[in-house]
């Protein structure tokens, strides 16, 4: 029997960022694994039109959970939905939610952040660095609390090359930044946050290190460790390869270029590509919680969870490998076909920008007004290209991660643990993961039916006739242009039809002989 399964057995979770991508993936797989755990407390907050019980009904009933309802079939009962927004103070959370969580909660796992990269400074502090204050001085008062995880990013202290397992201070303490919030307004804070956030690239890396700094500072006499994944994808293996249901990382890229919107993109193709599966995240997750509560190391440990430094892959091998897929899956309905490629150069991607990008949108915008619709090509071009510029500073750098401390875990663990609960991604097969990745972002996130794919086949092929005829098209129009204007084209244009005519007769004439 693993020791990590049966320790989760019989305790009370709460959860932070239980309805986001880790979160739901990181539930699912304590169920599956540890169907007689106590109760798992999420802290959900209600949504587009959503009730916290609606919402968890949903989760409970999609695809993901299908596995954990053979398990743990009374699933429904373990799981306690408590109304949180952790923008609030306390959280917005009942007087008897509260006391119910802080008297029973064993293991705490804090997932929940603003993961948007261009969030204004003010919202990010709150929810990455005030939510995490708070939820540390919850857990402070929780007198059966065996460990606290927090998940924090690879990316925290991106500014450095080589990482360790450390936390890195900034130079404005976190206090500081929390009291500053409250009482600066917005314009002023725009007027900062660049000199704040330094030569971080966005507000994001930023508070995440900031929330790390201020782990370290409230753990007190608490069991803590960090967890710091780098861009986290789709599932390897459990419960089924594949499964994503968010644009985040490089989903939203993966999209933009399997339907044709997303032609070129700026990064170095040997720069590595930190890709780490989602459940392999969560497996490390659940094995750091066993050991901080069991072991409890002495001070605060910190677990990087990436794959560059053990089985490295580039974004190049990761870019042909997703235009591979899509010439055997292709997604249905693509605006072009999928033909992307990268570019090193800040002119040639401008320049690749103009061509192939928003000259595209611009005339399928002209097509739509001369039907009668309403254009939106250019509109939407223009977001996709807003939020590539965002991810580009990414797909151009490469990081060195140490892994001391999960190396040492994994050494920790039982051999069925280390199965059960693997996070070893020398043995993930990148080709094999980068396929089931783009498979399953056309099933799970565009829920996309595979009886289908004869037909985008066939539409590809209508787009490739199409770009065939305009490009002889706008060729002969351009060359009559050039000889209307030019001598010399004029002379070409005799040279070669003169040798046409010459060839046509010869061919001709020699066929009469044969005759
Ligand atoms: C040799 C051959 C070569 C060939 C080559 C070919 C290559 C081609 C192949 C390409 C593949 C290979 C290369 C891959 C490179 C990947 C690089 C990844 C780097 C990632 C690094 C991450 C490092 C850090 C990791 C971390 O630690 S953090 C986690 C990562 N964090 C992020 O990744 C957030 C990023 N994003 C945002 O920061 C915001 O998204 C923003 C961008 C501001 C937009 O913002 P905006 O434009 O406002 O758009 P939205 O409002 O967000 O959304 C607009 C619409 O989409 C909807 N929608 C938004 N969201 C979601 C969501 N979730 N789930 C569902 N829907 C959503 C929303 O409902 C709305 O729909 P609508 O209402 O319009 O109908
Ligand atoms: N995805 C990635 O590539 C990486 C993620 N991480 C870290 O992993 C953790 C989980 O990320 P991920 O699952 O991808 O993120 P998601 O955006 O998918 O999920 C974020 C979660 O936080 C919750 N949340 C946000 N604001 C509030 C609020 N005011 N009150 C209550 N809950 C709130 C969301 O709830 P709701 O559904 O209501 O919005 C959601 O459950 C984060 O800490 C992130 O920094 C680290 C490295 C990479």
């Amino acid at each position: 029997m693993s020791m990590i399964a049966s320790f989760y057995n019989g305790k009370s979770i709460l959860i932070t960022g239980a309805t986001g991508f880790m979160g739901k993936v990181l539930m699912e797989k304590l169920f599956r694994t540890s169907p007689d755990l106590k109760v798992i407390y999420i802290l959900v907050r209600p949504k587009a039109g959503q009730t916290t019980q609606q919402r968890v009904f949903q989760i409970l009933n999609s695809k993901l959970f299908e596995k954990v309802k053979e398990v743990c079939p009374n699933v429904h009962e373990k799981i306690r939905a408590v109304y949180a927004d952790l923008n609030q103070n306390d959280f917005a959370i009942s007087k008897e939610d509260m006391q119910e969580l802080l008297s029973c909660t064993n293991i705490v796992f804090h997932c929940a952040a603003t993961v948007r990269f261009d969030d204004h400074l003010r919202h990010a502090v709150q929810l990455n660095v005030t939510a995490t204050q708070q939820l540390l001085l919850m857990a402070s008062q929780m007198p059966k609390l065996e460990a606290f995880i927090h998940i924090s990013t690879a990316f925290s202290n991106c500014n450095l090359t080589h990482i360790d397992e450390v936390i890195y201070p900034c130079p404005v303490e976190p206090k500081q930044i929390i009291d500053s919030m409250e009482w600066l307004d917005d314009a002023i804070i725009d007027e900062i946050t660049p000199k704040l956030i330094g030569d971080r690239p966005n507000t994001y890396t930023y508070t995440k290190a900031l929330g790390e700094m201020v782990v370290q500072q409230e753990s007190g006499n608490m069991n803590i460790a960090i967890i710091r994944p780098s861009i986290v994808g789709a599932t390897w293996q459990e419960p089924f390869p594949g499964w994503v249901d968010n644009l985040n990382g490089p989903s939203g890229l993966i999209i933009a270029a399997g339907k044709g919107f997303l032609r070129s993109i700026r990064a170095t193709p040997m720069a590595v590509a930190d890709l780490i599966p989602v459940d392999t995240v969560v497996n490390l997750t659940l094995a750091v919680g066993w050991y901080t509560a069991v072991h409890r190391p002495k001070s605060t440990l910190i677990y990087h969870c990436t794959s560059g430094n053990l089985n490295p892959c580039n974004w190049g091998k990761m870019g042909f490998q997703v235009l591979a897929t899509f010439e055997k899956v292709p997604l249905e309905r693509a605006f072009r076909r999928p033909n992307a490629d990268f570019t090193t150069n800040t002119i040639t991607s401008q320049y690749w920008n103009a061509v192939s990008h928003r000259a595209p949108a611009i005339i399928y915008d002209f097509y739509l007004r001369l039907t009668g619709r309403k254009p939106r090509m250019t509109k939407v071009m223009n977001r996709l290209l807003r939020n590539v510029s965002m991810l580009e500073y990414f797909v151009n750098r490469s990081w060195e991660w140490s892994t001391h401390n999960t190396e040492m875990l994994m050494s920790e663990l039982s051999p069925e643990d280390q199965r059960v609960f693997n996070f070893d991604v020398r043995q993930l097969n990148w080709l094999e993961y980068i396929e089931n990745y783009v498979l399953g972002v056309k099933k799970y996130l565009l829920k996309e039916d595979m009886a289908g794919i004869p037909e985008a086949k066939q539409h590809l092929k209508r787009l490739r006739n199409i770009h065939y005829l305009f490009n002889t098209a706008l060729f002969l129009i351009a060359w009559r242009l050039l000889i209307a204007r030019s001598q010399m084209a004029r002379n070409v244009w005799f040279f070669i039809v003169s040798f046409c005519y010459k060839f046509l007769s010869y061919f001709r004439a020699s066929s009469t002989l044969k005759v």
